[in-house]
């Protein structure tokens, strides 16, 4: 079994690492030998979204995925995320890998079909709504005309709209801009996502897609799929 990274954050600001962040581990874990594979002969592009604490980047910076010539990308609204992804880097010794977490929203900034390994812990949790992207990153047509009150940055990781979806599906939507030709996605749901007929939409946008990890956690049912092309 392969370290876990340790984590020591502001719990008020961050979202702290709980089991689908555990869970995320060990699918990146169980398909480490696929992934080095898959990607393993280039400088890959590695982009998590909405990294946190940093422990999952932490995790895959750590264990060489998918190899040690990976260039890592975390991205986060939140800036105590960003700023906490790089104190969790530093704190496991993270200093030899080119490392960049940068503050977007999803992956906006980066340039179209660049992302050879895009990872995503989204906020899942089904709500009336969803906190409104900060306004200084949101690039939308609505965007200046509220107040900016984005202030709890709690409901940001955890609130996913209608069946708790809205921020993933930002995410498939734009899954062939975000990733490269060759590119894989791993992306967690809980079962109050539909995963199945999520899944069944993206074979039929002509998306591969695989159930990678799947467990139970307390009342929620997580499971975790890999899409790619
Ligand atoms: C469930 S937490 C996962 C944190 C970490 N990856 C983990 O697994 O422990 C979701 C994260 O997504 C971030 N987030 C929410 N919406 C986002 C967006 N539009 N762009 C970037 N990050 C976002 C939140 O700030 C939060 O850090």
């Amino acid at each position: 079994m392969l370290p876990t990274p340790h984590v020591s954050c502001d719990y008020d600001k961050v979202y702290e690492p709980s089991e689908d962040s555990f869970l995320l581990l060990d699918a990146l874990e169980k398909d480490r030998a696929f992934l080095s594979q898959f990607l393993g002969s280039k400088a890959a592009l590695v982009c998590e979204l909405g990294c946190g604490s940093g422990i999952v980047t932490t995790f895959m910076m750590q264990n060489d995925i998918p190899s040690k010539y990976a260039i890592y990308v975390p991205t986060d609204l939140n800036p105590w995320a960003i700023e906490s992804t790089v104190s969790t880097a530093q704190r496991n010794e993270c200093d030899q890998q080119i490392f960049s977490p940068v503050r977007m929203n999803l992956a906006h900034s980066v340039r179209s079909r660049q992302i050879d390994l895009l990872v995503f812990n989204p906020p899942y949790v089904p709500a009336e709504s969803v906190p409104k992207v900060p306004s200084d990153l949101d690039t939308s047509p609505a965007a200046g005309q509220e107040d900016d009150s984005t202030s709890d940055w709690l409901d940001l990781a955890l609130l996913g709209g209608d069946d708790g979806m809205v921020v993933t599906w930002k995410v498939l939507e734009n899954l062939d801009d975000f990733l490269a030709p060759e590119g894989i996605a791993y992306v967690l749901f809980c079962a109050r996502n539909k995963p199945l007929e999520v899944v069944k939409h993206m074979q039929l946008q002509g998306w591969k897609s695989e159930l990678v990890e799947h467990r139970k956690a307390g009342w929620e049912v997580l499971s975790i799929y890999k899409f790619y092309r």
